[in-house]
């Protein structure tokens, strides 16, 4: 029996960007983050904010004017990040060079099979004030640990995810996080991580389960059967 996933999330029924596709969208999405900073700390008078909307609906229009069904993918892996699928998810909330909504979080594989990611986070993503908001750090473990688990050979979706906020989390300094696969058990992978100030200490630990979706394996299965009888 066929499980396919519905066209819009299945990865190969996206829209894959060449190159400088990404590289002239990244840009984009770049200038929005900056917009979106500019937004939630601008003093300038009300006048000029209700204008501003204006001029900002008028270009939501103009690139609304043609819409893909769902966020497209790269054609090869993005500078920073590990050659997995998720790598190239341009659209990601954490990773995605595409979302003005992710930092972006970079990735970086290291010898030992760990992974580091080196990344400052400022006022939008703020929670207490000064302070990286939980959920933010939780996002971003959620992403790293689930790649960490991917590159390890066992891809999946979040089954857990336990945080422990041992200290506030700064904004505006660069922060380390660090992440290792703790143990595999067929398609369940657990991870662990923590996140480190400049001077070393540990403001959050993180560990998580990933589970291969049983689903995606019979698709899987469903492909590789197709293909032997066509
Ligand atoms: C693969 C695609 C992604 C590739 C990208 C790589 C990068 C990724 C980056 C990702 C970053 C972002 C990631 C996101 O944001 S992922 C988005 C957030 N997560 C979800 O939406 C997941 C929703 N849940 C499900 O889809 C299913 O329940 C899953 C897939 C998890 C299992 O449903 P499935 O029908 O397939 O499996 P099963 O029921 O036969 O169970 C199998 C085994 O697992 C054990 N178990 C199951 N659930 C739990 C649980 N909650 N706690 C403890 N254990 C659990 C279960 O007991 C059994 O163990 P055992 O009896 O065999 O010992």
């Amino acid at each position: 029996m066929t499980t396919a996933l519905p066209p819009t999330i299945r990865p190969q029924d996206r829209s894959f960007l060449g190159e400088e596709q990404v590289a002239v969208r990244a840009r984009l999405a770049e200038e929005v983050r900056a917009l979106i900073d500019a937004v939630v700390l601008t003093d300038v008078p009300d006048a000029e904010i209700a204008e501003i909307t204006g001029q900002v609906r008028a270009l939501t229009d103009r690139l609304g004017a043609a819409r893909l069904g769902a966020a497209p993918m790269a054609d090869t892996p993005i500078d920073g990040l590990i050659a997995s699928g998720m790598s190239r998810q341009l659209g990601n909330p954490v990773t995605g060079v595409l979302n003005p909504v992710a930092p972006p979080i970079p990735f970086e594989a290291l010898p030992d099979g760990s992974v580091r990611s080196v990344f400052t986070l400022d006022e939008p993503y703020e929670g207490p004030p000064g302070l990286v908001h939980g959920g933010i750090s939780a996002a971003i473990f959620d992403q790293v640990l689930g790649m960490t688990a991917g590159m390890s050979g066992v891809p999946g979706f979040t089954a857990t995810l336990e945080l422990r906020y041992r200290r506030p989390t700064p904004l505006r300094v660069p922060l380390t996080l660090k992440a290792r696969i703790t143990r595999r058990e067929g398609r369940k992978c657990w991870a662990d991580g923590e996140i480190t100030t400049p001077d070393g200490r540990v403001t959050v630990e993180a560990t998580a389960m990933f589970v291969t979706p049983r689903h995606l394996l019979a698709e899987e299965a469903d492909e590789a059967q197709e293909q032997r009888t066509s």
